[in-house]
């Protein structure tokens, strides 16, 4: 965080004082950040080349393995592991190209969030349609999410699941950050609960269990999602739903949270007297707004994209402990899809408010304010599990093998979930339908022109780069996908199993030709890097 600081001032020249100039303090800072991102730098392409070695060889092995096993004919396999070994070499030389956002038509926006946008694109070369996330440099480094847009990047680089967007590459320039990712045309679950008011519980069941394998594998991989909220859970065409957004928690305003402590007195009453209030709400006789249900439904519904869109977010789904900055675990994911099951089966979030401090109070004071209301009819099973998902961190169930034992899931087959027939079908008609999104106007006009490259490029290197070092990535199937000639096509069927468990293999766009051995050939490493990029 400091560090950010102090690199916004560097770029900033005026803000430093002459004499700080003079002692050539600013220069030497500079450096320091070069330093550290050079070290960021090489350690991170040591981890993808023995990343990419690693998945190279596991591709060969599960297709020698399958080979194997489906008795082909030994001049056949030889054949195969050939045309393996050439889509390899293709894959090498491919992922040099450097990739940027002249290499994509750019289509309808299909979301907005705190620093960006997302829109539907089309891959020049390939015609294969993906969705591109644009996050803002400036914006990532002056809210501090440098930290959390590197998660993000590794997570879905990393993580290769059927439960989790897919990340096909990562990218940046001057000003932006890239991630494409596979388009899911089903639209999220905030706008298909914003439609539906109310899931069954069949069809929330059939999510939520979707959700917990999703949880799950994040937490193999030691990830804390920490953000999960509806509008993060994605819809594929076949209605399959899929976990995205990582790692880009947006700054809640905690300014006016410092009040809040778990051991305040609460006193209720009053609590809920200035908490409800709203003016365009008509008043009740006794002066309360939101007499019944229907009405806070409705609230909920009025101002549900709103907070989705502000800078500000929403709290509704965050656990307590995350709120009172106590510490917090893994844990933290399961309060949040309790809250999501709860809105799920009620119509609204179990601590909603229309101010998201009020909201953040009910959620630490939420033994006084958690109720089902009697409306709802939850089943006892459901009422059971959301309220081992509502609770302190002590007594809230934590491990995924004990969330799917519980009875409410008792229907469940977990190993064909992704199998079978999705709960809820959405309409999609064909790869470009975004009828399943809100219509977003264009704010700023798509950008044309290759930026990012060239010898002019060099001016450009800036400390805020230097924070965004070794973003680059490129996934073996996209890149494979570019190059599909009818040769490789041949073993595609068998050598799709074989991408398939190693899928992500991160590339970072550097040459080997340095030696490291000297802190001058490290900084030039980053910077190329950053030029690269
Ligand atoms: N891969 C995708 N396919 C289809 N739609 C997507 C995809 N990724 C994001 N979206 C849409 O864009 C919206 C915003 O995406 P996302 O939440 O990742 O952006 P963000 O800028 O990180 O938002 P936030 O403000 O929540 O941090 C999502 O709610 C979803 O509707």
């Amino acid at each position: 965080m400091e560090n950010h600081k102090q690199m916004e001032k560097n770029e900033v020249g005026p803000m430093a004082t002459e004499a700080e100039e003079e002692a050539g303090q600013v220069g030497s800072s500079l450096t320091l950040e070069r330093v550290a991102a050079a070290k960021q730098f090489i350690e991170s392409h040591y981890k993808a080349q023995m990343k990419h070695i690693q998945d190279r060889k596991q591709r060969r092995s599960v297709l020698e393995k399958k080979l194997a096993s489906e008795h082909v004919p030994e001049q056949e396999q030889i054949h195969m592991l050939k045309d393996l070994e050439r889509t390899e070499t293709e894959y090498m030389r491919l992922k040099r190209h450097k990739i940027c956002v002249d290499d994509f038509d750019l289509l309808a926006i299909i979301g907005r969030g705190a620093f960006g946008e997302v829109r539907l694109c089309r891959e020049k070369k390939s015609g294969n349609i993906y969705a591109m996330k644009k996050l803002k440099k400036s914006e990532m480094l002056s809210r501090g999410q440098v930290e959390h847009v590197r998660a993000e990047r590794n997570l879905l680089a990393e993580v290769a699941s059927h439960c989790i967007v897919k990340l096909y590459y990562s990218f940046q320039d001057a000003d932006y950050l890239y991630l494409i990712m596979e388009y899911l045309p089903g639209g999220d679950m905030m706008t298909l609960l914003i439609r539906e008011e109310t899931l069954t519980e069949t069809v929330a069941r059939f999510y939520i269990a979707q959700s917990v394998m999703a949880i799950e594998s994040i937490h193999k991989h030691n990830y804390i999602h920490r953000d999960i909220k509806p509008d993060n859970l994605l819809l594929d065409k076949n209605g399959h739903m899929k976990l995205s957004d990582f790692g880009l928690c947006k700054p809640l305003d905690c300014s006016n949270l410092s009040s809040i402590n778990e051991n305040e007195v609460l006193d209720d009453e009053n609590l809920h007297e200035t908490m409800d209030i709203d003016e365009s709400f008509p008043e009740s006789k006794n002066g309360r707004r939101w007499k019944s249900p229907l009405e806070q439904l409705q609230h909920w519904q009025i101002n549900r994209r709103k907070l989705a869109f502000s800078t500000v977010g929403t709290p509704d789904y965050i656990a307590p402990e995350v709120l009172l900055k106590k510490g917090y675990g893994m844990e933290c994911d399961w309060w949040s899809l309790g809250a999501i099951m709860y809105e799920m089966l009620v119509g609204y979030p179990p601590f909603y408010s229309d101010d998201p401090v009020t909201t953040c109070r009910k959620i630490v004071h939420w033994k006084n304010h958690l109720k089902f209301p009697v409306e709802a009819r939850l089943t006892p099973e459901a009422k059971d599990l959301i309220g081992r998902f509502l609770c302190d961190v002590e007594n809230r169930l934590g491990r995924a093998d004990q969330i799917k034992a519980h009875p409410w899931f008792k229907d469940i087959a977990w190993d064909k979930l992704y199998e079978v027939e999705a709960a809820f079908k959405p309409e999609v008609n064909g790869e470009l339908d975004t009828q399943n999104f809100m219509k977003y106007d264009e704010v700023d006009p798509p950008a044309t022109g290759r930026t990012g490259s060239g010898p002019m490029r060099k001016m450009l290197l800036t400390p805020k780069d230097l924070s965004f070092v070794g973003y680059t990535y490129k996934n073996f199937e996209a890149v494979k996908g570019l190059h599909q000639s009818s040769d490789l096509n041949r073993s595609a069927s068998l050598n799709r199993s074989s991408i398939d468990s190693a899928q992500s293999d991160s590339v970072v766009d550097y040459s080997t030709r340095h030696s490291y051995s000297d802190m001058e050939a490290q900084v030039l490493a980053a910077s190329e890097d950053v030029m690269s990029e």
